[in-house]
């Protein structure tokens, strides 16, 4: 292995409603590229839906989406759900979920080894490293618990460029955590149709003072799959076999979820 390299875990935030193949999808297109590219190691990845406080159109309880989520994620080697943002009181920024599972792996980092925290906190403070470990192990990639290694693991968000795209919305983020989220744990972007991420990036002050931390992932064999265009033929009966994987379809069927009546009549925007 090239010494230079990173360890990172791709963290995706979303509502994931329902899961489709591209949120699969982007995680294997962003490990080709980065990995392609010879500084990062992919290490795992993690898929963490959003709280129900989140409040977006037609947004199925979380207990759904996680259920669908488990369902998608069953036989995965290497991405994870984790219910951690849906088990909170309400919903909670970005910046502070990266930066949660960024203090998890170290913690579990640490306790995992012969550390001289771990035994630091052997002696004061047992329980919070078996509640690390305990919580590392629900969605802890196995090559990352068994490493044995010492080196960090860099938690980075992965998004679609609609995402990037949403940081200029007003008041919807807070320009210090974008500042911390490019700054310190870095964004992979996976290019959408109707955007354009590198003139954004040119467009932002804070994006182009980080943008060496920042990958733009180009989607060649591009799929304009979304959760909102999967409700919407859902909803009227059309098939959506081959867009969302086989046991997420069969979930929505035994559930009823995203029926006749269950949308607004507005026109739903399809990001
Ligand atoms: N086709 C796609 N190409 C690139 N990124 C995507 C694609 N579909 C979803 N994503 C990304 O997946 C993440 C989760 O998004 P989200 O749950 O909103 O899915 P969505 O398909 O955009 O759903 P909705 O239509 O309800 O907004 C976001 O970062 C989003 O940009
Ligand atoms: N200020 C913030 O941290 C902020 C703002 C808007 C969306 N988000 C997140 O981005 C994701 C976007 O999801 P949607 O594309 O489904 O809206 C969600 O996980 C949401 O929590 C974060
Ligand atoms: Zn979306």
């Amino acid at each position: 292995m090239n010494m230079a390299q990173t360890d990172v875990l791709l963290v995706a935030c979303g509502s994931f409603n329902p899961p489709t193949i591209m949120h699969l999808r982007m995680f294997e297109i962003a490990r080709d590229h980065l990995e392609r590219l010879g500084q990062l190691k992919i290490i795992g990845g993690v898929m963490s839906p959003v709280h129900d406080a989140y409040q977006k159109q037609d947004l199925v309880s979380s207990e759904h989406r996680c259920n669908m989520l488990r369902l998608a994620l069953s036989d995965h080697d290497w991405v994870r759900l984790s219910e951690w943002e849906c088990q909170q009181s309400g919903w909670t920024r970005t910046r502070q979920v990266l930066q949660h599972y960024q203090n998890q792996l170290n913690s579990a980092m640490n306790a995992n080894h012969d550390s001289p925290l771990k035994r630091q906190r052997q002696c004061s403070n047992r329980d919070e490293v078996d509640d690390a470990v305990q919580n590392f192990s629900n969605w802890i990639p196995n090559q990352c618990a068994s490493s044995g290694s010492d080196r960090p693991v860099k938690v980075m968000l992965l998004c679609g460029a609609d995402v990037l795209e949403s940081f200029a919305k007003p008041g919807l983020w807070n320009i210090k955590d974008i500042e911390t989220i490019v700054g310190q744990h870095g964004l992979v972007v996976i290019t959408r149709e109707g955007t354009n991420p590198y003139r954004f990036i040119y467009e932002s002050d804070v994006l182009t003072k980080h943008m060496g931390n920042i990958f733009i992932v180009t989607e060649w064999i591009t799929n304009e799959v979304s959760s909102t265009k999967i409700r919407r033929a859902h909803r009227r009966g059309d098939s959506i076999k081959y867009l969302v994987p086989d046991s997420v379809m069969q979930y929505i069927q035994q559930n009823q979820l995203y029926q006749e009546g269950a949308n607004s009549t507005t026109n739903e925007k399809s990001l």
